[in-house]
């Protein structure tokens, strides 16, 4: 399938200040990431390891030091033009983590809704009413006169997260970029709303990069999974293959980390901590803490195809 957004070689730093001290946080240190038409990639990794920053990336909300983003063929300016910023913003949206305060609290669900549209120029109100009930309905919020009126706190979280996705379609984007979509969930919603990623694909042909810490969330609604660490990807591919057989050592150990539900007795691995960004290691940013590590490992950073996975791991040359 073609790729309909490519990133290149991304690199972000931030500065700190720690009293008169400034420091530099090198959050993304050269990450790649392909997405085709209707994909959903899942970008797992834990706490710090760069994955909101990745995303945020993407989605222009930071720029990035070094790199390049690619979207349906044109690579995108580091600013941008008001005009650009629109016509990125209608193909690509965000959702966030947290729709509490994603949404405006003072606000009524029916206005949420047709900022968007006012903003792309749609102002007869019947139109706008149309759009606003066949998004309610995407999302399955109905019948959906009954959420028009309602405000963001009259609503349960996974409501107030759907109404987050039908702001997120109602411009008819492409791709959606979702931190964390339902860490702040209960459990018995969390399957829902990766249900409806899943719907949003198949209906309307949305390709998704879902960043998670929960593998499990990742194997059942992607198609490829990336796994970062310490700001560097480790391991990328297909996600079911990836998750019932993973090879790089860390993904291996953040799969133990999960408890098995099958398996209640089985032993949860302890993640141990991540190295420090501010003097990142040269090498495989793992090697601190690999059961396989040799001298090579600490200079070794090249991520090669193995079989139809991508490593960065010497025990894969
Ligand atoms: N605006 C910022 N200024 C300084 N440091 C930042 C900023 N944003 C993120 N960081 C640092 O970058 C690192 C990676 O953060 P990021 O939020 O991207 O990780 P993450 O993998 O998404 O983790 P989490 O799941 O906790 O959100 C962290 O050490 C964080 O403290």
């Amino acid at each position: 399938m073609p790729s309909i957004l490519e990133v290149k070689g991304l690199k972000k730093t931030f500065t700190i200040r720690k009293g008169f001290k400034t420091f530099k946080v090198k959050v993304l240190r050269g990450v790649d990431l392909t997405l085709s038409e209707r994909e959903i990639v899942s970008i797992v990794g834990e706490s710090g390891s760069g994955k909101t920053t990745l995303l945020r990336v993407i989605g222009r909300l930071y720029s990035e030091d070094e790199g390049e983003i690619v979207l349906f063929g044109s690579s995108l300016p580091k600013k941008f033009k008001r005009k650009e910023e629109l016509d990125f913003r209608r193909k690509v949206q965000i959702v966030f983590q947290d729709p509490f305060s994603s949404l405006n609290p003072v606000k009524k669900v029916k206005y949420i809704l047709e900022r968007p549209l006012k903003i792309y120029g749609i102002k007869e109100e019947r139109e706008i009413l149309r759009r606003i009930e066949e998004a309610l309905q995407d999302v399955e919020l109905l019948p959906p006169e009954l959420f028009l009126n309602k405000y963001p706190h009259e609503l349960s979280g996974g409501q107030r997260q759907r109404v987050a996705f039908a702001r997120s379609i109602i411009t008819r984007p492409k791709i959606i970029l979702a931190d964390e979509p339902t860490s702040m969930l209960d459990v018995s919603i969390k399957s829902s709303i990766l249900n409806l990623i899943l719907k949003l694909r198949e209906e309307h042909g949305i390709a998704f990069i879902h960043v998670t810490h929960d593998l499990a969330s990742a194997r059942y609604i992607s198609d490829k999974i990336m796994v970062m660490y310490a700001g560097m990807v480790l391991e990328e591919g297909d996600a079911k293959e990836l998750v019932s057989n993973p090879l790089h050592p860390y993904t291996q150990l953040l799969l133990k980390a999960f408890p098995d539900p099958k398996s209640p007795r089985s032993k949860i691995g302890n993640l141990g901590e991540p190295p420090s960004l501010i003097e990142p290691p040269p090498g495989c940013p793992f090697e601190p803490r690999c059961k396989y590590r040799q001298e090579r490992c600490k200079n070794y950073v090249e991520l090669k195809k193995f079989s139809n996975r991508l490593i960065r791991c010497i025990l894969y040359e």
